[in-house]
């Protein structure tokens, strides 16, 4: 069994309203709002300018050329991502200039610090373990909802599922896991194995906290066009 899954053995249930949310199980279904959507695809767009900081940090955490690298080729991911995002943006008619010009939710800013502080205060096997949720939950959803693009010719979110279910993603997804093994080789006791639970819980909430966060804005939208 992997330290992957041990700790997401260990926060199921926190592990699974993340992964089972409102928002995944409707993107599946074609069903999902589109101002959902696109609340969702803003955040994110900030979201992902603060992780690429965070796995800058795991550069500068690292002490062996091996884990620096594997932090590098996640980062590259994440530009990789970013061109992704602004693409998707664009066929949503959200402009650069207002991806800019938006404030980071609340939601954005609890998630992204609190992986950056895990980093900053632990060590780097603290910081991948904040990251886990990420990068193998993304992966995890993108396998999912694989199957509903065949069901659909015309699926809206053809192309963020499509993304995530790629084998770009899913590689990233399964470095990350060995990562996580080896960076835990040395000395998993029972008390440390429990602190890592606590910091893995912690993320999915946030991420589900996220998902929440892209209707949270649209129903306010709704209520105030104008705000
Ligand atoms: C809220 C939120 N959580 C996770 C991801 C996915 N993601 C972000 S960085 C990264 C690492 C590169 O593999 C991955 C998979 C996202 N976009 N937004």
């Amino acid at each position: 069994m992997t330290v992957f899954e041990r700790l997401k053995e260990a926060a199921r249930e926190d592990w699974t309203r993340y992964v089972d949310h409102a928002f995944i199980r409707r993107m599946e279904a074609g069903t999902l709002p589109e101002a959902v959507f696109r609340a969702y695809l803003v955040q994110d767009y900030l979201f992902l300018i603060q992780f690429a900081r965070a796995y800058a940090l795991a550069v500068y955490k690292s002490r062996s050329l091996e884990d620096m690298r594997t932090a590098q080729t996640t980062l590259n991911v994440i530009m990789d991502e970013m061109k992704l995002h602004v693409r998707l943006c664009e066929r949503w008619n959200l402009s650069p200039a207002t991806l800019e010009a938006t404030p980071e939710h609340q939601a954005t800013v609890a998630y992204t610090r609190y992986v950056l502080d895990c980093g900053l205060s632990g060590d780097l096997l603290d910081l991948h373990v904040a990251l886990a949720p990420c990068v193998i939950g993304y992966a995890e959803i993108g396998r999912r909802l694989a199957p509903a693009l065949d069901a659909a010719a015309d699926h809206p979110y053809r192309e963020w599922i499509g993304e995530y279910a790629g084998a770009c993603f899913q590689e990233a997804a399964g470095a990350a896991i060995a990562h996580i093994d080896r960076l835990a080789e040395r000395a998993l006791t029972a008390r440390r194995f429990d602190e890592l639970v606590g910091i893995f819980a912690k993320a999915s909430r946030l991420e589900a906290d996220f998902w929440q966060m892209a209707f949270d804005i649209a129903e306010e939208r709704r209520n105030d066009p104008a705000g």
